[in-house]
């Protein structure tokens, strides 16, 4: 029998495929190429504004065009891309031509993984193996876990291998994971287990269906992890991914290299990725900008855009005495934002001065 070790965030894995690899760097890109998919799996997290829609995002990027998409791979020096959807496949000349889009500015080995719930035919495969897919990760419902060796999955991720293309299973921690792990096993292939989460557009379904939240401070669904140790012993090639880990890891790794690449000479990159920084917001911005030339603030230091003034945190706190003395009468606001490291990211937290 196989042994196993959680880390601190609970995921434990006997194999790791390239690509879990470079998530677990934060060195993927997340391709979400359609939000349309002819599944309804009643975990599914997808949300409103994505789900049913057919819509394209590289990582929380919208992508309009191919600059978009480069641009976030070269904002996070990507070292490969996952692509997800919705359901990818239907899409499918949408999928080739991003596969050989990557590959052509990235080189060969910008390393693409593509995951899907559908079993598709041999030709499918084919072009997808020609275009230079290196990864599929297939995610058969939970209504054919018990007989997935007469399924069309079987010969799909036969057909896979065959192409060269490195194959596996991967679906969330559920009852029956067992049985999917012993599939695997007879298959060949890897069998990755997501730990079964909570999200917005999830969470009554979930409840639904008899699951809880594990703890105030976690979206994961207790119970959800014990159905992978019993899979644990039935395939050699296991990876139980924690939702603590994709937070903890994973996501915190991604925001770490965005931030590098992006911030600015004053950003305060955090630990977790996030940007800190100052800002003069509306009122008489020209009183603003003369008073930091008269203060000898460094062009470094600060950048003026439209109605506000961006700023090293620690030179507004040394200012801001003076500042809100002068400009308080033009109703300027100062304060202190921690924000996700993208344009309009998420603001973490926001402190008035
Ligand atoms: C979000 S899906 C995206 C691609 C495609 N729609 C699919 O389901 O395969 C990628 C993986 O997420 C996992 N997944 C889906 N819903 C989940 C949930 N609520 N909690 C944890 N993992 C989930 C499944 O294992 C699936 O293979
Ligand atoms: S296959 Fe994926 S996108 Fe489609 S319903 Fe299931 S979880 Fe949602």
């Amino acid at each position: 029998m196989e042994k196993f070790t959680k880390d601190e965030t609970g995921s434990f894995c006997s194999y790791l495929s390239e690509g879990c690899r470079l998530c677990q760097q934060g060195a993927k890109m997340v391709l979400f190429v359609t939000g349309l998919c002819p599944k309804s799996c009643f975990y599914c997290p997808l949300s409103d504004e994505r789900r049913g829609k057919d819509l394209t995002f590289a990582n929380e990027r919208p992508v309009k065009s191919d600059e978009d998409l480069l641009r976030e791979a070269g904002l996070m020096d990507a070292l490969g891309t996952g692509i997800t959807g919705g359901e990818p496949l239907l899409k499918i000349e949408r999928v080739l031509y991003y596969i050989r889009l990557l590959k052509a500015s990235f080189g060969e080995g910008h390393h693409i993984h593509l995951y899907t719930s559908l079993a598709p035919d041999r030709e499918t495969l084919e072009k997808l193996a020609e275009a230079g897919l290196d990864e599929i990760r297939f995610h058969p419902p939970q209504s054919v876990w018990g007989k997935l060796m007469d399924s069309p999955y079987a010969s799909a991720l036969q057909n896979a291998k065959d192409l060269g293309i490195v194959a596996g299973i991967e679906i969330p921690s559920l009852e029956g994971a067992e049985k999917v792990a012993a599939f695997a096993e007879k298959m060949g292939v890897f069998l990755n287990l997501n730990e079964l989460e909570f999200s917005d557009n999830n969470s009554e379904a979930l409840l639904k269906n008899g699951f809880s939240l594990e703890s105030d401070t976690s979206c994961a669904a207790a119970g959800s992890s014990t159905h992978s140790e019993n899979a644990f012993r039935a395939c050699k090639r296991v990876h139980f991914c924690s939702s603590t880990y994709k937070d903890a890891v994973q996501l915190r790794k991604r925001f770490q290299r965005i931030a590098k690449n992006t911030a600015r000479e004053f950003d305060e990159i955090t630990e977790d990725g996030t940007l800190i920084y100052g800002v003069i917001d509306g009122g008489d911005q020209g009183l603003a900008e003369e008073i930091l030339k008269e203060s000898e603030v460094p062009g470094e230091l600060f950048e003026v855009k439209e109605g506000k003034i961006e700023i090293a945190w620690w030179v507004l706190e040394d200012l801001k005495d003076m500042l809100k003395e002068e400009l308080e009468p033009s109703s300027t606001k100062l304060f202190i934002i921690e924000r996700h490291p993208f344009e309009d990211g998420l603001v973490v937290e926001l402190i008035p001065l």
